[in-house]
């Protein structure tokens, strides 16, 4: 099948890829030329694992193509709206104007038959406000919402291997229906469920998806503030808790709590959202689910604070990852650079390195000190942070870090060493949630 992917980004450009590699002819668009460049010569604009090689691959085919004119999409049968929803600047709400601004340049180029699908993650409504306009403009052109659930880190697998589809339809949805179900016909036939379904409950099932998640954390971490003030331990509790299959295991990581470009932005539109619907009751929850979130951002400088005798004032602190979870470059709304940035404000030299996030981290904050490797960070400080639970810091050796820093202090924010061999190592060991 003939396929456009509109916007380039982290979800769009592995969708693009994935796409080729089902059989399927793209062209990508986005309106950022220098990521549109690096598209075209088979080059990942971010990091992420296994899309270098998707994307060469892809690109050998002769079936994979990138513009930056929207008219290039004319004669795809199927268009994929993958242009990013970020929060409005000052308010909870989700910025609209690239959705609105991508589907309003591609209307016409648009044919009877064509099939329209979102899998940006909007606020309910959204998809059926859209499908009236272009029913306006382009009769006979169709739109369905098809919300996406990959994570960052496992974008590839996530996106040829889904846990489920779901399709938000128009009431005779049936001709999209089939058109969705061919571009997806590998995975549907390995057995990947597929839920269709009307508009609104496709947009409300990405956003409850991602509430849910973001609560489980912020439960979890609810519980750690529980276990500082009681000297219980806050990974024995979730071993313990994540037994009961109900409960489960994953997603129960209590440390800095959650960041990136989702779960935030995505837990508070939905406040927005129900806002404007008069159901904010319904997910007031979130608010707390948010501050919970935030709070632990607060405990980890003060917790560096209180290691450093009160004030980091003046102090060397090395900061062990930036980005706002491993596997990937994404800086954005990163627990870490947001309590590296803060230690930054309260005088601290702050000396900051991770594998893959450094340029995006100096995009966002030029002022900080940004090294390649953790001897440069560690060099000298009077406390270690580990913010990003990269493999390579996991797998640190307590007696090699003994060698650069001045005091033998380490802070884990994500819970992902043992404190056991650290101590025994003659360092002091602190984390979120544990004694
Ligand atoms: N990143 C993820 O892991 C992920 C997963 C699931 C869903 N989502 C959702 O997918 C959407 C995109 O997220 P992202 O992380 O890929 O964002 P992103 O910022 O990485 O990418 C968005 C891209 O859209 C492009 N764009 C903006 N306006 C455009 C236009 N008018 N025409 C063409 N291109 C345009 C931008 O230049 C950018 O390259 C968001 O709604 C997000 O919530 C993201
Ligand atoms: O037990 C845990 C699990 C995660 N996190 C943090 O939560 C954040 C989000 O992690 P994750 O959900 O793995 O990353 P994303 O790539 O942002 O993926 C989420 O957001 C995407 C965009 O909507 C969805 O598609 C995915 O299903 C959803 O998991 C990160 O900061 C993690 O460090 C924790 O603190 N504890």
């Amino acid at each position: 099948m003939q396929l456009s992917v509109i916007g380039c980004g982290y979800l769009g450009a592995v969708h693009a890829a994935c796409m080729v590699s089902l059989g399927h002819e793209v062209v990508g668009i986005d309106v950022d030329p220098d990521k549109i460049k690096a598209l075209a010569n088979g080059d990942a604009p971010f990091f992420e694992p296994g899309l270098p090689e998707l994307l060469r691959t892809a690109m050998g085919t002769g079936r994979l193509s990138f513009s930056t004119d929207i008219a290039d999409a004319h004669g795809a049968q199927v268009h994929f709206v993958c242009v990013g929803t970020p929060q409005k600047a000052g308010s909870n709400a989700a910025d609209l104007t690239y959705v609105d601004a991508s589907v309003t340049s591609l209307i016409p180029h648009l044919r009877a038959g064509d099939l329209v699908v979102g899998k940006s993650t909007v606020p309910v409504g959204t998809a059926a406000r859209l499908a009236a306009q272009i029913a306006a403009e382009t009769p006979g052109a169709m739109l369905a919402w098809n919300p996406e659930f990959l994570r960052e880190g496992y974008a590839v697998q996530d996106t040829l291997t889904p846990d489920r589809f779901v399709y938000g339809v128009p009431e005779d949805g049936s001709a999209a229906t089939a058109l969705l179900d061919t571009v997806y016909a590998q995975a549907l036939a390995a057995g990947t469920p597929r839920i269709v379904t009307d508009y609104a409950t496709a947009e409300l099932v990405k956003v409850a998806a991602n509430s849910f998640l973001a609560t489980k954390i912020s439960f979890i971490n609810a519980m750690a503030e529980l276990c500082e003030v009681t000297g219980a331990d806050v990974t024995e509790l979730a071993d313990a808790i994540g037994l009961d299959e109900r409960i489960g295991r994953r997603f129960l990581n209590a440390g800095l709590g959650f960041g990136g470009g989702c779960l935030p932005k995505d837990i508070r539109a939905f406040m927005a959202r129900a806002d404007e619907l008069g159901a904010d009751q319904a997910v007031g929850f979130l608010r707390e689910v948010d501050a919970i979130n935030t709070r632990r951002r607060v405990r980890m400088v003060d917790l560096a604070r209180e290691v450093n005798g009160g004030s980091v004032e003046g102090k060397r602190i090395a900061v062990l990852g930036v980005t706002f979870k491993p596997n990937s470059d994404d800086v954005r709304d990163s627990p870490a650079l947001d309590v590296a940035a803060q230690l930054a404000r309260l005088g601290a030299h702050v000396m900051i390195t991770d594998p893959e996030g450094i340029d995006n981290a100096r995009r966002r904050h030029p002022h900080l000190t940004y090294v390649s490797t953790v001897a440069e960070a560690t060099a000298g400080a009077d406390a270690v942070l580990l913010l990003t639970e990269w493999r390579e810091y996991r797998d640190l050796d307590p007696a090699v870090l003994t060698k650069f820093v001045s005091s033998r202090t380490i802070l884990d924010g994500r819970n992902a060493l043992d404190p056991a061999v650290w101590r025994a190592a003659g360092w002091s060991y602190r984390a979120l949630g544990r004694q």
